[in-house]
């Protein structure tokens, strides 16, 4: 008899191919983002990504991805989807997460002379109030679900929606707190309402294909050292501060 036979798996088709295919929205930062006139990505998983390329030993592909089609690229145009996705029981049933790697939450951003008025659901939720959401993610199911009288805007990209707050076309958003306090650097007319105590608890974790354990398990491996051995650290410090 012949070796013990190991079942076949997205990392042997990764090793063979030299190359590992990461889907990204790219429209999320300081998670990921793409450059829309040069194509250009950067962010904390992208540089996440190459360190896993790098440790696999094969080349880094990103490919584009969106919020909606997530879940239906892994295994079609990716191997594994990175980006500040956070872990929800309804994408569980469909795909993979590995183990967690930075904890976050719901809370809003608004103009900075709205933060006092914006604090609690019930506030924001009345008549009149507009809160503006990016489709496809979580955000926009916490606010279907929590916004009943206030008008939700539903705006396609991600890239634009913080210049509508600023430009007066929305009012706040609801968002993770990690992008509140990036936007909130980016943009000083806007404010991050208690970053620290969110509506939510969410966990952030990479996305792969159901079912493949072996691929997982080397995943979950690589981002366990990567979070202990000061990649992440490094990472984190230069992109969340
Ligand atoms: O869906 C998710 O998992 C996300 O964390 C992405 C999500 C969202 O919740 O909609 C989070 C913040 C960004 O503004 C865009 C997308």
């Amino acid at each position: 008899a012949g070796p013990a036979k190991q079942p076949r798996s997205e990392l042997d088709r990764v090793l063979a191919r030299g190359e590992v295919k990461v889907c990204s929205t790219g429209d999320y930062r300081p998670f990921t983002y793409r450059d829309p006139a040069t194509g250009q990505w950067s962010g904390i998983d992208i540089d996440m990504a190459g360190d896993l390329a790098q440790r696999l030993g094969v080349r880094l592909k990103l490919v584009p991805t969106t919020w909606k089609t997530l879940v239906d690229d892994l295994g079609r145009t990716c191997d594994l989807s990175m980006g500040g996705i956070s872990i929800t029981l309804d994408r569980a049933k469909r795909a993979f997460y590995t183990e967690p790697y930075v904890r976050d939450g719901k809370t809003p951003i608004t103009r900075c002379e709205n933060a006092e008025r914006f604090q609690t659901l019930e506030q924001i939720d009345q008549p009149g109030v507009r809160a503006i959401v990016n489709p496809g993610g979580t955000n926009e199911q916490f606010a279907d679900a929590n916004l009943k009288q206030a008008t939700i805007v539903r705006h396609p990209d991600n890239n634009t929606i913080f210049t509508e707050i600023i430009e007066g076309r929305a009012d706040l958003m609801i968002t993770d707190a990690v992008e509140t306090r990036w936007q909130a650097k980016e943009h000083p007319e806007l404010c991050s309402v208690h970053p620290d105590q969110p509506f939510t608890f969410a966990e952030k974790a990479y996305l792969l294909p159901r079912g493949d354990v072996v691929f997982q398990e080397w995943v979950d491996q690589w981002l366990n050292l990567a979070r202990h051995d000061g990649t992440y650290d490094r990472f984190a410090a230069a992109w969340i501060g």
